[in-house]
């Protein structure tokens, strides 16, 4: 399909066109289902084109198609026809995803940062005037627990955040779904606007227009099982039916008649076929123009979306703290108990003292770790806003994934300090600075993991159930229940992948190494502890390294597979 996409010639007034787009996926069944079944059509610059159709017939998959979202090259599939004019395409899709706690200006400043020049920013604000967005400038987005914008007004905010890079082509999938009918001819009315004053082809799915929707519409196309019954515009169409023996009758409104006759799931509809066979006679579409390509979408350097993104994480953080305040306050209860459970345990030299001193040790190193699961649920929340953002070209993964570690350190730090100080001091452990920085460390490869989990699975409740497992092999493997020489041989590679293993060797290590002498019997020193829990020669900075090595690695792995697999093509 991608090398398709030169052989039909570009428009020179700005035009989309499609040609023949055929798609069929694999069927159990009946071996293969045709999703889209040479479809043709094309909008030029300022025209906006409603595709409309019954709930399944295609319309969406035609708008993936047209941005270049569909996998052609997945078995079984087979993706067929030419595209022209959407190189320089932006894509909305229906479920908006808005960072919540940035404001309607913010966002679009942000967006406007992210293309780069000043001219960006000043388009940023005209829009918000052309979308009608200005009495909202200042308001959120909105959060699960903060109300924010209108159903409408994200609508209109997602579509002039596009619109920021100046695309040639918008794509929109169901703009006014959702919204009363006020609303959704606000939307339409501010969408065909702006397709006006900048030269823009939309493309947009519409369920059921009402009759003031309907006269936005420069350009209509039906669509039914995949097929187009008809591409033109409203006068075209009422001549088309009256030749294909379906004339609208006079008290009907035209759309919705058409959406009646075409819909096979209900009895009452006219003979799809015939009126698929008849267009397909006369149909439009098939012609082919010519043109030169679109520049492609501008973008700002790599250092500036870089920064653009921590700047907008950090505001993230700072306005809905929410998260990271119930992690902070779990960590400080469970610290405050640790240290109250095991208070002064470092001033005794007896065995009850060591075996305390290696329990609170071990359940920092497993539970602590482990409660790094909070993580997950919200890398999910932000997921759709990066498919979405990336797939429109705002910018690459590796700006991304790098963000997202920096604008993490704080508050990983802020844990890792808390944690330390609740607990080392009450117990009176020793090295509280190593003891903080093995924790720091550990809770960012633990940060690092979660992500890659986050973008491996489909659901967190997955996510969580598989973290879970993982983090469990991991405590039963790092050392503590049975120590390294007595692991069974096919099981001992557990203890070198569990990162948990070289938190609990650095947090043993700085310990007991400093103990010269202990009171108990089976000890006489804390070199003594440490070989007997097979540690005697753990060496602090190589552990660290690993522990190093391990961060870069889950970040590494989490690049990848957004890069992989996190395209929004599907
Ligand atoms: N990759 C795919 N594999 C299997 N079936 C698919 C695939 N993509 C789409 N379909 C099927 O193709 C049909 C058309 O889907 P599509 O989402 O494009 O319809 P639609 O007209 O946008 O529907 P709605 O108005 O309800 O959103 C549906 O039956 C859908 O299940």
């Amino acid at each position: 399909m991608s090398d398709s996409r030169v052989d039909v010639e570009q428009p020179s007034s700005w035009e989309v066109r499609w040609k023949g787009l055929t798609f069929k996926v694999p069927d159990k069944t009946n071996g293969q289902k045709t999703i889209l079944d040479d479809c043709s059509g094309a909008v030029r610059g300022g025209q906006v084109c409603g595709v409309l159709g019954p709930s399944g017939s295609g319309k969406t998959t035609l708008l993936d198609a047209l941005a270049g979202r569909i996998d052609g090259s997945r078995k079984g599939r087979v993706l067929e026809g030419d595209i022209a004019g959407c190189e320089r395409c932006a894509y909305v899709q229906q479920e908006e995803a808005l960072v919540g706690v940035l404001t309607t200006k913010e966002t679009l400043h942000t967006a406007a940062a992210l293309v780069g020049g000043a001219a960006a920013r000043q388009r940023a604000d005209a829009l918000l005037d052309e979308l009608g967005l200005t009495s909202c400038a200042d308001v959120i987005v909105g959060t699960i627990l903060l109300k924010g914008l209108s159903g409408g007004q994200k609508r209109r905010l997602s579509i002039a955040v596009e619109l920021v890079a100046e695309p040639k082509t918008l794509l929109l999938d169901e703009p006014t779904s959702g919204l009363d009918s006020a609303s959704a001819l606000a939307v339409l009315e501010k969408v065909k606007a702006v397709a006006s004053s900048s030269a823009v082809a939309v493309v947009l799915t519409l369920h059921q227009p009402s009759h003031a929707a309907w006269q936005t519409l420069d350009r209509v196309s039906f669509m039914a099982r995949g097929r187009v019954c008809y591409f033109g515009d409203d006068a075209g169409l009422k001549t088309f039916l009256a030749s294909a023996d379906s004339p609208v009758p006079g008290n009907r409104d035209v759309a919705e008649y058409v959406l009646s006759l075409t819909n096979e799931d209900f009895p009452g509809h006219g003979d799809v076929d015939s009126i698929v066979a008849k267009f397909r006679e006369t149909r439009e579409g098939d012609g082919v123009v010519e043109g030169s390509a679109a520049p492609p979408r501008r973008r700002a350097g790599f250092l500036t979306r870089f920064a653009v993104l921590c700047g907008r994480g950090f505001r993230e953080l700072i306005r809905d703290p929410g998260v990271i305040m119930v992690r902070l306050a779990m960590y400080a209860m469970l610290s405050a108990l640790i240290g109250a459970m095991y208070a002064n345990v470092g001033d005794d030299k007896d065995q009850e003292s060591v075996v305390a001193r290696v329990s609170v040790l071990f359940y920092v190193a497993a539970f602590m770790v482990f409660m790094s699961v909070a993580v997950l649920p919200f890398v999910m929340l932000q997921r759709d806003v990066f498919v979405k953002e990336r797939m429109n070209g705002h910018y690459g993964v590796m700006e991304y994934v790098l963000a997202r570690f920096v604008v993490a350190v704080p508050g990983v730090a802020l844990l890792a300090i808390v944690t330390t100080l609740l607990v080392v001091f009450p117990a009176k452990l020793n090295g509280p600075v190593i003891y903080g920085l093995d924790l720091f460390v550990s809770l960012l490869v633990a940060e690092g993991f979660m992500s890659l989990v986050a973008a491996c699975v489909p659901h967190y409740i997955i996510g969580i159930a598989l973290a879970a497992g993982i983090f469990g092999f991991h405590m039963l493997c790092e050392g503590f229940f049975k120590v390294k020489s007595e692991i069974p041989d096919y099981l001992k590679w557990g203890y070198y992948i569990a990162f948990h293993s070289y938190t609990f060797r650095i947090f043993m290590h700085n310990e007991f190494n400093p103990i010269n002498n202990l009171d108990c019997k089976p000890f006489c020193d804390g070199e003594e502890v440490l070989r007997f829990y097979d540690m005697g020669d753990v060496d602090v900075a190589a552990d660290f390294g690993v522990l190093i090595g391990f961060a870069v690695f889950f970040q590494l792995c989490f690049a990848v597979v957004l890069y992989k697999f996190h395209t929004g093509r599907r």
